[in-house]
């Protein structure tokens, strides 16, 4: 028996289609504790659908997502017990104040109050909130609630934080804390997937990146790795060589190339 310890996350073949149409066709990556991992690809390759597969909310058709060695669908409760989701919209209650959706999502953990509270002024602290706390979130702008939404996401202490297009629409202020934030959490021993458009983001942040397109992982490595394979200098080039979407001065002028 090996005493090593299962990676964070696990992805072995994933599949899924919908009405006949392959969204994600044989995804298969591992993620350790401790690093932070970028999933990149154009619109449309798979990448929320993975994620959400990850989270155990879309069934994969075949294929298995462990989390610390628990299966997603087969050890539900264990796995999402580790995980946490963090959607490119996530829906908060607008007449609630901070504590207040705080408390309000570690009921749905069933947390110990008197855990839980201390907890919730530590992450609002953390995230420059506390000072909004007598607010109701329906005031809050879209980096507010994005910071808001991530301490929800990590009041049950998760060891896998999935997070999809995090940064998008922050301004540079909230960017960075919810960029530290992230990098204190895989400092901890945490795991992060994030999807992102921002290959600025990714190139900073990521400690490796996975290239989905078409549904299929296409390329993986740190992003000095990606542009020694591509031969590229910068990694915008290596993402659209890697994805096919390259296109050529006479594609771009209308002439084939
Ligand atoms: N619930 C659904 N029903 C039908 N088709 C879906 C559903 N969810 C996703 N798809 C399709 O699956 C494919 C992959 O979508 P997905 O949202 O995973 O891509 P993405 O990489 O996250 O794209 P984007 O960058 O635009 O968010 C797309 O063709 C999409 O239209």
């Amino acid at each position: 028996m090996s005493l090593a310890s299962p990676p964070a996350l696990d992805l072995l073949d994933l599949h899924k289609s919908f009405g006949g149409r392959a969204a994600v066709a044989g995804v298969s990556l591992a993620v350790a504790p401790g690093e932070l991992y970028a999933l990149l690809g154009p619109n449309g390759a798979g990448k929320t659908t993975t994620i959400r597969m990850i989270a155990g909310l879309t069934r994969p058709d075949a294929g298995a997502a462990r989390i610390y060695g628990h299966d997603v669908t087969g050890d539900a409760r264990a796995a999402k017990r580790l995980l946490a989701y963090l959607p490119d919209d996530p829906l908060l209650y607008g007449k609630l104040t901070p504590p207040e959706y705080l408390e309000f999502v570690a009921g749905l953990w069933e947390l110990d109050a008197r855990e839980a509270a201390p907890e919730a002024e530590r992450l609002l602290r953390w995230l420059d909130l506390w000072a909004h706390r007598r607010e109701r979130t329906e005031g809050f702008s879209r980096g507010m609630k994005q910071k808001l939404a991530l301490a929800g996401a990590l009041i049950h202490r998760p060891r896998l934080l999935l997070l999809d297009e995090p940064l998008t629409g922050l301004d540079a202020a909230a960017s960075r804390q919810v960029k530290d934030a992230l990098r204190a959490f895989v400092d901890g021993g945490g795991a992060v997937v994030l999807t992102t458009h921002i290959l600025e983001v990714a190139e900073r942040l990521a400690d490796r990146l996975g290239i989905i397109a078409a549904g299929t992982l296409v390329a993986e490595g740190t992003p000095i790795e990606l542009l020694a394979r591509t031969g590229t200098g910068t990694l915008e080039d290596a993402f659209l060589s890697l994805t096919g979407l390259r296109v050529t001065a006479g594609e771009a002028a209308g002439t084939p190339a």
